[in-house]
C-alpha cells in the first residue's frame, strides 16, 4: 500500500474548526496521512481569537526536522505563521528539505477579526514564501494587502492580482471569492498562462470558520496523492462545497464547515 503524507505548518485552533485541526480531518478525510508542526498556539471558539501563544522558531525547526528527516511529506500546507523571525524559520526549512507540493495560505486575519499574522511580516511572506509556493491560495483582502491593489471586486482586478503574485513567484495563484457577495461564489486559478474559473453557489451562513484552511488543506492533500494542481484544486473546490453546505451549527458564533461532508455526500449521513 503507498501512503501519501501530508504536512501542515500552522496555528493550533482549540475550537477544532481551522488551523491545524481543520487541516489534519481534511487530510484524513482524503485519505492521506497527516502530520503537524505547530507554529502558534490559539485560544479559540467560533466567537473570536481569546489569545495567542506563539510557538519559540528554535522549537518550529525542531519539528520540521523531527518529521522531515525521518517521515518525510509529499506535500506541505502553511497557515498561520504569525511573525517574521517564524516565516523565515519555516522558509529556510522548505528549502533545506526541497520540499517540492508547497501549498501557501497567507492567513492574516482570522473571521472574528482577530489579527493572525504581524502587519510587519507581510513583506517576509512575498520575500520568502512565494518564490517557493506550487500554490498560493490568498482570500480577497489577503490579495489586497499582498498586492497593495486598492481594491479587487471585478474579475478583471483579480485576474491582475493573479497575474502580480505569480509574477512575484508563486507557481500558481487561487484568488478566493468567499468574501465577495454575488450569489456565486468564483475563486480564480492562474498557472502563468491561462485562467480558470471554480465557481459554486454562495451559501448564506455564518458557519464559514476555517474555510481558507480546510481548502488549502484539501488543495496539499490532492497533490500529496499525486494529482496535478488543477485536479487538486478542482477537488478541493467540491470539498469545501460540500462542507459548507452542511453545517453543524455548533457554537455560538462563526461556526466550524462539516469536513466530513464530502465522504459522506451521497448517503444521508452528513
Ligand atoms: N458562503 C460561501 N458559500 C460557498 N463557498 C464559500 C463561501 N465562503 C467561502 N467559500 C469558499 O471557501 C473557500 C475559502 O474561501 P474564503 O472564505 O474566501 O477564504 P478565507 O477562509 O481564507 O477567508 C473558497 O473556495 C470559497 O469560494
Ligand atoms: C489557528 C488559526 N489558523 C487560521 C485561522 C483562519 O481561519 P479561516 O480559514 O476561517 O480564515 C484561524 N482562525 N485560526
Amino acid at each position: 500500500m503507498t501512503v501519501h503524507k501530508a504536512l501542515t505548518v500552522a496555528g493550533s485552533d482549540s475550537g477544532g474548526g481551522a488551523g491545524i485541526q481543520a487541516d489534519l480531518k481534511t487530510f484524513q478525510e482524503l485519505g492521506v496521512y497527516g502530520m503537524s508542526v505547530l507554529t502558534a498556539l490559539t485560544a479559540q471558539n467560533t466567537q473570536g481569537v481569546h489569545g495567542v501563544f506563539p510557538v519559540p522558531p528554535e522549537f518550529i525547526a525542531q519539528q520540521m526536522d523531527a518529521v522531515l528527516s525521518d517521515i518525510g511529506t509529499d506535500a506541505v500546507k502553511t497557515g498561520m505563521l504569525f511573525n517574521s523571525i517564524i516565516i523565515e524559520t519555516v522558509a529556510k526549512k522548505l528549502k533545506e528539505y526541497n520540499v517540492r507540493n508547497y501549498v501557501l495560505d497567507p492567513v492574516m486575519v482570522a473571521k472574528g477579526g482577530a489579527p493572525l499574522l504581524v502587519t510587519e511580516a507581510v513583506a517576509a511572506v512575498k520575500e520568502h514564501l512565494l518564490p517557493l509556493a506550487t500554490v498560493v491560495t490568498p482570500n480577497l483582502p489577503e490579495a489586497k494587502v499582498l498586492t497593495g491593489m486598492e481594491k479587487i471586486e471585478t474579475k478583471e482586478e483579480m485576474k491582475e492580482a493573479a497575474k502580480l503574485l505569480h509574477d512575484w513567484g508563486a507557481q500558481h495563484v487561487v484568488i478566493k471569492g468567499g468574501h465577495g457577495t454575488d450569489d456565486i461564489v468564483t475563486d480564480l486559478l492562474y498557472d502563468g498562462r491561462e485562467f480558470v474559473e471554480l465557481s459554486a453557489e454562495r451559501f448564506h451562513t455564518q458557519h464559514t470558520h476555517g474555510t481558507g484552511c480546510t481548502f488549502a488543506a484539501a488543495i496539499a492533500a490532492g497533490l500529496a496523492s499525486g494529482k496535478n494542481v488543477r485536479e487538486a484544486v478542482k477537488q478541493a473546490k467540491v470539498f469545501i462545497t460540500a462542507a459548507i453546505s452542511h453545517p453543524l451549527g455548533i457554537g455560538h458564533g462563526h461556526g466550524p464547515t462539516n469536513h466530513w461532508a464530502y465522504r459522506r455526500e451521497g448517503s444521508n449521513d452528513v
